[in-house]
């Protein structure tokens, strides 16, 4: 189901210049990345698309139902930059509840809840309370509450921010398998990491495109010389005019 992003502008203030200006875009399936440095406006674009702001001017939509409609958050899953810990409920009921909140039954949240904290590799941990969990458990109980209800797009801000190197290649794997089902469009600072295995890469600059389409024309713009494995690091530094 494609994601289609028109025109978008949004600004903060009124009379602040936009952070993301005149913005287009089209989501193909598989697995978007979007790349840019910090206050590219990545962050604001997938609370955008999560329905949660809305923009000042253009229009997003999906599958033709439009983000100022109701119906459209629960179609969309959002994993934020920071996920609030709760001092009461345990993973699983934490997951559970963000499922039931999206339009999933009650015994069908908490089934799914189970299975998907299997997936992040937070099985163990399903009934102790999210207050006592680490940074980077935590961060994986954001992850499955991304996946816990029948969204047809997911949207991940930064999800390998404070994993271990183990549970970023966990994550990597489960982000191919969750993209092969449903689009996946993932905001990351983790370049080498990931382009690699994006279907396709945005790249973002002050609000402004400097780059959408295929990841292998995205790794066109390494220099010549560049190492190998370190491709897409140089295709980001060249498109992100650090040259
Ligand atoms: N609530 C807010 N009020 C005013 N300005 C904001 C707000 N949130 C973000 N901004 C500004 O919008 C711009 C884009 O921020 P955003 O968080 O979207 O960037 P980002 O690309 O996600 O950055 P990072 O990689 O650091 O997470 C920045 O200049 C930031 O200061």
């Amino acid at each position: 189901m494609s994601l289609l992003i028109d025109d978008v502008t949004f600004r903060y203030r009124r009379r602040r210049p936009p952070v993301l200006d005149r913005f287009t875009h089209r989501t193909t399936d598989g697995l978007t990345i979007l790349l840019g440095p910090n206050g590219a406006g990545k962050s604001t674009l997938l609370s955008l698309l999560a329905g949660i702001s809305r923009p000042n001017s253009g229009r997003i939509a999906l599958g033709g139902v439009e983000s100022t409609v109701r119906a459209y958050r629960s179609e969309v899953a959002w994993l934020p930059q920071h996920v609030p810990a709760s001092k009461t409920l345990t993973a699983r009921e934490y997951v559970a509840y963000i499922a039931w909140l999206k339009g999933v039954d009650r015994s069908t949240a908490w089934e799914n809840a189970a299975r998907v904290l299997g997936r992040v590799n937070l099985a163990a941990e399903a009934g102790k309370r999210t207050a006592h969990l680490s940074g980077g458990q935590l961060r994986r109980v954001g992850i499955a509450c991304a996946l816990a209800h029948n969204a047809k797009l997911i949207l991940l801000d930064e999800p390998t921010a404070g994993l271990d190197p183990h549970q970023r290649s966990v994550f990597r794997a489960l982000v191919r398998e969750v993209a092969a089902e449903t689009p996946v469009l993932m905001s990351t600072h983790d370049v080498a990491d990931l382009a690699e295995e994006a279907d396709t890469v945005t790249c973002l600059l002050a609000g402004r495109v400097t780059y959408d389409g295929p990841t292998a024309g995205f790794l066109t713009h390494a220099a010549t010389e560049a190492a190998p494995g370190r491709q897409a690091e140089s295709a980001y530094t060249t498109l992100m005019g650090l040259v």
